[in-house]
């Protein structure tokens, strides 16, 4: 507890002088391959060789040992099935736990804890860093800078692709959290009287939204880590744990375990759970309301969904919704076109064909935007390619980067639009919604037409351009509910990557290719000159940065939306995600007929939002970006669409999509004796 004594006495560390004066055009030699398994890529194996599967090494039964697998819980067996189980489990045959809730993140370098064990991260003076809240008022202004091509449609899926990743363990990441670290009325506890986990935000005293009501204390709990689940202990660096898998899964639809599945799940026609009203079909009510939602009345709805945060904002809710019916849209089809199949079936098969459309959808028309085309096809993250694609490899570790959920691609909260336009058929907008006045209360979708006009306005609406800057919305007013001010995003942001003790900025410059920082002047090869004396002001030592901080101001590697630090994270990452998932959409062995993958290759997010809206007519082709003539209003009915006919089962000796051999046997991979 010594920082928190620390930061009662020296919290605000003051800010100091600066000299420098040099910009250094540089260009930075960012782009090495990723990095953390095995030898260097490019790997020299050929990814449309569907032997690269065959012989798939003999699987053991794991032997759990808490030191090294987290504090997940293994699984009782790996049945053979054609399918993903709800946690991950079984995806990695050579350790059946790797990638499920409650394991560890994974990280690039060593953690930097302040007592080299667990305690927040402080300057290499021993003293404090400076004040989250002070460097985020400094570094991240609200000036409204639109992006010049890109919709608020990106940044939403960005936020769906997040949560399908990770979520730290011990917060919804949405509702105020449970232990409360500051009094009712914003003044910092009596050290006697601090809940276990407290790590609050000390506000400065000048500060120009919380000095008015004279608010001292911002509440923030620290995330849990293995030690305190008791997984390890002696003096081993505490690592985070995350409470859902990490594959990229749509685990947001169907949640993270067997338990959760069952309450999204209709278990007839193999579709999801649904509540009818106004001839619509909406997700669920949480049968806990008042205790996930902000709601101002019994009856206002609150949904229950996958993931826990589906009712954060009112654009995330309504791709929550429109990626629910996208699965019983297909299984609706699938149910026509084999009227045979069982329930099971139509489930199972459905949540792979809208899995593959999230996979496809997210990499191929996302990533692409915030990584860069080039950087995406030389990493091997994409490919340009009708074939099978078989880049599976079971010495990948899925796990998410602490780096890459903590810090880079935290960096996108600078996308976020505060207010959300309200659009009509005709792409007028006539007016729009404060987002903080909807922060958790996702009753206003389905008020009117604005489930459409919201979804209109996700591809209409131009995203905040990403840069240092953010939309007070999230910085003064974050789940305000209903109070003049809220908490901050962004303080939030760099007091977790305190919490979890990343390395400096610094550390991470060498360690992705930029020459280690010796002064602030040595930040200029890719900061402005107002950044670095920024920095300079507020840290103590270079090496001081915080990872976030120092990532966030670098000027964008050309055709991608990050700098070259955070880029060198995503792109490990990403590469991760897609080379460590065994069931990946474009592997042979993932079930797949040829025709079927290519017709999955023909989804859009455009169409995507087409199909599942209420009366949308029309759609850009490419809808994370701005309408343009270029990417012109087109009738939903000509944007492609994924045939679904071809799943229709033919008779075996035809063709033989479907070999159900060993889906419901007793068969396993292994089993617990
Ligand atoms: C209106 C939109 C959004 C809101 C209100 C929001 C809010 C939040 C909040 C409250 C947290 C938890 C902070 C903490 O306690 O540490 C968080 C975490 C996070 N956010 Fe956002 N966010 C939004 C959009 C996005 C977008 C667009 C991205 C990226 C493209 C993103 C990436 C992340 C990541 C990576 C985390 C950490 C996930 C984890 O727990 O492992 N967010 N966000």
């Amino acid at each position: 507890m010594w920082y928190f004594l620390a930061l009662l006495h020296l919290t605000l560390a003051e800010p100091k002088g600066s000299g420098y004066s040099i910009f250094l055009e540089h260009t930075p030699s960012w782009d090495r391959r990723p990095y953390g398994y095995g030898p260097a890529a490019p790997v020299a194996f050929d990814p449309f060789n569907n032997n690269n599967f065959l012989p798939q090494p003999q699987p053991q039964p794991p032997t759990p040992d808490p030191a090294t697998l987290g504090c997940g819980t293994p699984p009782a067996g790996c049945p053979k099935s054609r399918y993903r189980s709800y946690d991950g489990s079984c995806n990695n045959l050579g350790n059946p736990i790797l990638g499920t809730p409650q394991t560890r993140y994974a990280r690039l370098l060593p953690a930097n804890y302040a007592d080299g064990v667990s305690t927040p991260t402080a300057s290499v003076t021993g003293k404090p860093l400076p004040g989250s809240r002070i460097v985020s008022l400094l570094i991240y202004p609200d000036v409204q800078i639109e992006d010049p091509k890109f919709t608020i449609n990106a940044m939403q899926y960005g936020q769906i692709i997040t949560h399908d990743m990770s979520m730290i363990a011990g917060s919804t990441q949405a509702q105020p959290h449970q232990t409360k670290c500051c009094t009712a009325d914003g003044q910092l506890l009596e050290f006697a009287n601090i809940p276990e986990h407290c790590f609050p935000i000390v506000l400065p005293n000048d500060d120009p939204a919380h000095s008015q009501t004279n608010a001292k204390c911002m509440n923030f709990v620290r995330t849990i880590t293995d030690r305190d689940r008791n997984c390890v202990g002696g003096s081993q660096p505490a690592e985070q744990l995350t409470a859902v898998n990490h594959y990229l899964d749509l685990s947001i639809v169907y949640g993270n375990s067997d338990q959760i599945n069952q309450q999204v799940r209709q278990f007839q026609g193999g579709r999801l759970r649904v509540e009818v009203r106004d001839g619509k079909e909406w997700l669920p009510r949480s049968t806990n309301a008042s205790g996930v939602c902000s709601i101002q009345s019994p009856q206002e709805v609150c949904y229950l969904a996958g993931d826990a945060r589906v009712n954060q904002n009112p654009q995330l809710t309504i791709l929550q919704i429109i990626l629910m019916r996208e699965h019983n849209r297909i299984a609706d089809a699938l149910a026509k076109l084999n009227p045979h199949w069982d329930d099971e079936t139509i489930f199972q098969e459905a949540r792979r064909i809208a899995i593959a459309e999230h996979q496809f959808i997210s990499y191929y028309e996302w990533l692409p935007i915030f990584i860069g085309i080039e950087n995406s096809l030389k990493n091997k993250i994409i490919y340009l390619s009708k074939h099978f694609i078989n880049d599976y490899r079971q010495e990948v570790d899925p796990t998410v980067l602490n780096e890459h959920a903590t810090a880079a691609f935290r960096y996108f909260h600078s996308l976020i639009a505060g207010h959300l336009d309200l659009v009509n058929e005709h792409r007028s907008s006539y007016g729009n919604l404060r987002l903080s006045d909807w922060f958790n209360r996702p009753a206003i979708v389905e008020q009117g037409d604005n489930f459409d006009e919201l979804t209109r306005g996700l591809a209409t609406q131009p995203e905040l351009a990403s840069d240092p800057y953010h939309d007070s919305e999230i910085t003064q007013f974050l789940f305000r509910d209903g109070q003049q001010f809220g908490s901050d995003l962004k303080a939030i942001d760099i007091q977790r990557n305190r919490d979890h003790g990343l390395a400096s900025y610094n550390e991470y410059r060498g360690f992705c290719g930029l020459p280690r920082a010796h002064s602030f002047e040595d930040f200029l090869d890719v900061m402005t000159q107002d950044n670095v004396k920024k920095l300079a002001t507020l840290y103590e030592s270079p090496d001081d940065v915080d990872l976030t901080v120092g990532g966030s101001l670098e000027a964008h590697v050309p055709g991608t939306l990050s700098g070259p630090t955070f880029l060198c994270i995503l792109t490990e990452q990403f590469y991760r995600t897609r080379v460590g998932d065994r069931f990946w959409f474009e592997n042979q062995h993932n079930g797949f007929t040829l025709a079927q993958l290519n017709a999955i290759r023909k989804t859009s997010i455009s169409r995507l939002l087409c199909d599942n809206g209420h009366h949308i007519q029309a759609m850009q082709p490419r809808g994370f970006e701005r309408i343009s003539h270029d990417n012109p209003i087109t009738p939903c009915e000509n944007l492609p669409a994924v045939d679904l006919t071809l799943w229709k089962e033919v008779p075996f000796g035809v063709e033989r999509p479907y070999d159900f051999g060993s889906d419901f046997s007793d068969e396993f991979f292994w089993k617990k004796k």
